[in-house]
């Protein structure tokens, strides 16, 4: 919690920027989010191959789970990093368990250098909570991913805004819409992970917290903050290929791209 919900800060922002940002998300809406998560966004691409290779439904959703939380302090792109696990996973099928695996996975990565330690102690202490979920459980908590946010938060010992746990969310929610075949939209309450390309992203607009400035962005537009962060971080990211498959897949690419330059 900041000092911001009790004191009235007051924000230094750019008014005609941030409504011309509402007017194009409105335009937008969460099905132009669902369009570029599921045909633009290589961190999906990277999960159906992922998934079609290891054909176990309950280890694909844990093993993207367990990527997200120690997807943190990168040595390349998101997309590179996400691309690596599909393919290393698909190839050696985890057999003794989820720690056992990253202490393989993180030390030959190219895409994930920093940190290897601390990032094998997080499974540490997550391995448990996952090994006792069945299919059912994670079917039980993409209808309810509020709960699997409160959960990991718990089991993590952290904040339910920190950036790895809402990610975590993020990402279970693209592996459950792939296991499970179908849209669930991410519940409204749920922040955006605030990683690099986000918060400088959000400084162009005000000097805020970019979660509270997203979530008051996502009620205004009607499009929660997990699904905003889809419109955005694809485009942010500036991979050519993501340029050509939006302009391949959206109608509304010229907003995209327009977003991207405010
Ligand atoms: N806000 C986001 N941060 C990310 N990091 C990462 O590896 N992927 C993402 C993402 O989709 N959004």
């Amino acid at each position: 919690m900041t000092l911001d919900r009790f004191i009235a800060v007051k924000h230094k922002e750019n008014k005609p920027k941030i409504e011309r940002l509402k007017e194009i998300l409105k335009e937008l809406g969460i099905e132009c989010a669902r369009t570029i998560e599921e045909k633009v966004d290589l961190q999906f691409s990277a999960l159906e191959h992922l998934h079609k290779n290891l054909k176990n439904d309950e280890l694909f959703i844990k093993l993207v789970i367990a990527n997200a939380i120690v997807s943190y302090q990168l040595t390349a792109t998101g997309e590179e990093w996400w691309w690596e696990f599909a393919e290393y996973f698909s190839s050696n099928p985890p057999e003794k368990g989820i720690v056992d695996a990253y202490s393989g996975f993180l030390p030959a990565s190219q895409t994930n250098r920093r940190l290897t330690a601390a990032k094998i102690k997080r499974l540490e202490k997550l391995e448990p909570f996952l090994i006792k979920l069945k299919l059912k459980d994670l079917k039980n908590y993409y209808y309810s991913m509020t709960s699997l946010r409160n959960d990991l938060a718990e089991v993590l010992n952290s904040k339910r805004n920190a950036k790895t746990i809402v990610f975590a969310v993020k990402m279970f929610g693209y592996a459950g819409r792939i296991a499970f075949k179908e849209f669930i939209p991410y519940p409204m309450e749920i922040e955006i992970p605030d990683d690099v390309r986000i918060n400088a992203y959000t400084k162009r607009f005000i000097n805020e917290l970019p979660t509270s400035f997203w979530s008051r962005i996502a009620e205004d537009v009607n499009i929660p903050p997990l699904h905003i962060d889809s419109i955005l971080w694809p485009v942010l990211g500036k991979h050519t290929e993501v340029k050509k498959r939006l302009k391949k897949y959206c109608s509304k690419a010229e907003l995209i791209f327009e977003l991207a330059s405010l």
